[in-house]
């Protein structure tokens, strides 16, 4: 399952299932010669270092394998970070690994509609909701 997951999180890289979220500045922060003022809420975004070379080379080609390396703190952020990091992590991963592993062992299956455009809006989702056709493999 290894291999599975570093696919997904390839996937997670490249489309976030969240654009970002806000955290609150608790004190004042200087940051790149800006002060960002107590009290002030602040975006991270997901796409801000999933896309930077900083951090994963080469950053729109698909690459599961570059999971094989550890990376930076804070820089892969699907289930965001620090302390209010996703209370569903482990749940979340434990249902993909699963799900993906059944379809992919126990089921056959192809796009009904290969060519379907993908909408933005803000977040990228198949624009007919993405339907297959499955059926089961022979023993
Ligand atoms: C692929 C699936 C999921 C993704 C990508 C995801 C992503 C996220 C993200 C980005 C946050 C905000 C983290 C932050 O601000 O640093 C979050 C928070 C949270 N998620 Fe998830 N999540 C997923 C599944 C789940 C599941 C299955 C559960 C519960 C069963 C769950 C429960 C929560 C809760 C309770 C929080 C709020 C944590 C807090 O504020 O302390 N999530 N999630």
């Amino acid at each position: 399952m290894k291999y599975t997951w570093q696919v997904a999180r390839e996937s997670m890289r490249i489309f976030p299932p969240i654009f970002g979220s806000f955290r609150k500045a608790i004190d004042d922060i200087e940051y790149d010669g800006y002060t960002i003022p107590r009290g002030w809420k602040v975006l991270w975004t997901t796409y801000g270092t999933h896309y930077d070379e900083e951090y994963f080379q080469d950053p729109l080609s698909f690459n599961p394998g570059r999971f094989e390396e550890s990376v930076q703190p804070y820089a892969f952020l699907p289930f965001g970070g620090g302390p209010r990091l996703c209370a569903g992590y482990q749940l979340a991963k434990l249902n993909i690994l699963v799900f993906v592993h059944y379809v992919v062992t126990r089921y056959n299956w192809s796009l009904v509609t290969p060519e379907e455009p993908i909408t933005i809006d803000p977040l990228p989702f198949p624009s007919l909701g993405m339907p297959i056709k499955i059926y089961p493999k022979l023993a």
